[in-house]
């Protein structure tokens, strides 16, 4: 005898609401599950002392010196944080030839010493590209035309790779999508016996708007003027492409895949976990943190639940980590909720 009261089928007997019930039931069936272990905080340094400079279009992040960097690293630590991605603020020594991307004196390399000097078990990824250090603002260097030269520009990359390399960083991270920039790199590295350091490509990386505020922050906005990143930079149009440069980053020899912007290129990584399976990470970049942002101080959104719903999302989606601006909040949230 069936139990149900109303035997036809104007009443379901397969009922997916039963598991969605109790908690215990919603926590049995739970998919995904986002953990400290999936983050990776971005953070902005600058020279001198006692520095500390909202980012105006990115509130509660600000461009700091290296004192002031190391109080907001030992937090990422305390919080257990894997790991921070180092964006430098380059305010005066920027040239055409962008050579202060591999100063062994410079500002990443002085700070990569002193981070890994004072927090050893802190993972350091360090941006391989000449966009903070060039004065037209482009990734790369560039001809009389403007346009950015892939070759030249990967001989500047090697260079900028084997200084990081050689200050301690734990992960390089070309985001410039030149052509044949990890091959290099890999090559490079294990020439110099940093055969150790890793490589996270930017493998998928798209002429996004949603850079903006990033670029305000490092300051190459001013210098970018009314330029863009189009002739090397992915087409937002395009998905079949972004499987492409994944591949071709997994047979250059990179050892961490990323594909940015994060929101709106979900289907991206879904993509590129599934067909490659490989480590896949996902940038929550500048523009989906200040949406957030906005949202939430004009009182329309629940910033707190929608920024642990967007990174969920993205471990949903397929990503074995996620650089986020929103990482120090998350993990005291999944620290209160451990
Ligand atoms: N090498 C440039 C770089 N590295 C990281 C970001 C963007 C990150 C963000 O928006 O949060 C960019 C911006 C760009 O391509 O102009
Ligand atoms: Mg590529």
């Amino acid at each position: 005898m069936s139990q149900n009261r109303f035997p036809s089928a104007a009443f379901p007997n397969i009922r997916p609401r039963r598991m969605r019930r109790d908690d215990f039931s919603r926590r049995l069936m739970r998919e995904s599950r986002l953990s400290v272990d999936d983050l990776i905080y971005p953070v902005f340094v600058l020279e001198g002392e006692a520095r500390i400079e909202p980012v105006a279009s990115m509130p509660g992040v600000s461009r700091m010196s290296l004192d002031k960097l190391l109080l907001l690293a030992a937090e990422a630590v305390a919080l257990e944080i894997p790991a921070l991605a180092l964006f430098p603020v380059i305010e005066s020594g920027k040239s055409e030839g962008a050579e202060e991307a591999w100063n062994p004196d410079g500002l990443v390399p002085r700070v990569v010493r002193a981070l890994k000097a004072r927090f050893p078990e802190l993972g350091v990824i360090t941006d391989v590209a000449l966009d903070p250090y060039t004065s037209h603002g482009q990734d790369g260097l560039i001809d009389a035309k403007g346009y950015v030269l892939n070759d030249e520009t990967l001989v500047a990359l090697e260079k900028q790779a084997l200084c990081h390399a050689a200050a301690g960083a734990d992960v390089v991270a070309p985001s410039d999508m030149m052509d044949g920039r990890v091959g290099r790199i890999r090559a490079a590295l294990e020439a110099a016996g940093y055969i150790h350091t890793r490589i996270l490509a930017y493998s998928a990386k798209y002429a996004s708007a949603f850079y903006g505020p990033f670029r305000d922050a490092v300051g190459s906005a001013g210098n970018l003027g009314k330029g863009n990143k189009y002739s090397y930079q992915m087409d937002p149009a395009n998905s079949d492409e972004a499987i492409r440069e994944v591949a071709l980053d997994i047979s250059e020899g990179a050892d961490m895949f990323m594909v940015k912007p994060g929101m709106p290129y979900l289907d991206i990584v879904r993509r590129v976990k599934s067909e490659l399976r490989v480590p896949t990470y996902v940038y929550q970049v500048s523009g989906e943190y200040a949406m957030l942002k906005a949202a939430a101080a004009n009182g329309w959104l629940n910033e707190e639940a929608v920024f642990m719903e967007a990174l969920l999302a993205f471990k949903r989606a397929g990503a074995d980590g996620i650089l986020t601006y929103y990482a120090l909040d998350a993990a005291r949230i999944l620290k209160r909720h451990a």
